[in-house]
Formats: structure tokens, C-alpha cells, sequence
């Protein structure tokens, strides 16, 4: 998948078909809320698989039952088709 950092354009033309994502820090971001850790817990884990197997990985934080998700890619420095994909991925287990 391309690793070309996309525009500013191309950007807000993704983002309008990726439910509940925006802009946070020149990254995509959602942040979610579950019941309880366990919940949160459990979706990290099929985040993590998720990235693992795309070899691209989020930059992320847990508090509780609160979990919130920036998604850049480092090696084209900004957002690529590949942080949208995961995007629509994570989107997709809930
Ligand atoms: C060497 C390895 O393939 C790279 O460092 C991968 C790993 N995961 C990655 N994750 C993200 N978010 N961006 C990257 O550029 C990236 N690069």
C-alpha cells in the first residue's frame, strides 16, 4: 500500500467517508469509550493484532475505559492510505 504522505486535500476527502475520525495533531484520531478495562483492554488487543499483521502501528493511550488513537505514518511523515486503512479496519471491530 502507498506510503506517500497524502494532501491536505486528499485528506478531508477521506475523512468524509471515515466515520467518527478527525484531525488531532496533523494525525487521524478517535478516542472510544467502553464499559469497563477489560472492554477496552480486549479491543487493544485486536487493534494490536490488526497492526501487527499491516506492520503499521497506532500512537495510542489507555486510561480506564478510554482509549484514544492517533494514527500518523512515520516513515512517510503524515497521513497515509495506510493510516486510513487501519482507520477503517479498527472502525470495522466495533
Ligand atoms: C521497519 C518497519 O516496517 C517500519 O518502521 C514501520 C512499522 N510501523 C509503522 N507504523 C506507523 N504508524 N508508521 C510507520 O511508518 C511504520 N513503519
Amino acid at each position: 500500500m502507498e506510503l506517500v504522505k497524502l494532501s491536505t486535500t486528499e485528506v478531508e476527502e477521506q475523512l468524509a467517508t471515515l466515520p467518527d475520525w478527525g484531525l488531532d495533531q496533523h494525525k487521524l484520531y478517535r478516542h472510544f469509550v467502553f464499559t469497563n478495562f477489560v472492554d477496552a483492554w480486549g479491543f487493544m488487543s485486536q487493534v494490536a493484532l490488526l497492526a501487527e499483521t499491516a506492520n503499521h502501528h497506532p500512537e495510542w493511550s489507555n486510561v480506564y475505559n478510554r482509549v484514544e488513537i492517533h494514527l500518523t505514518t512515520h516513515d512517510a511523515d503524515g497521513i497515509s492510505e495506510r493510516d486510513f486503512a487501519l482507520a477503517r479496519q479498527i472502525n470495522s471491530l466495533l
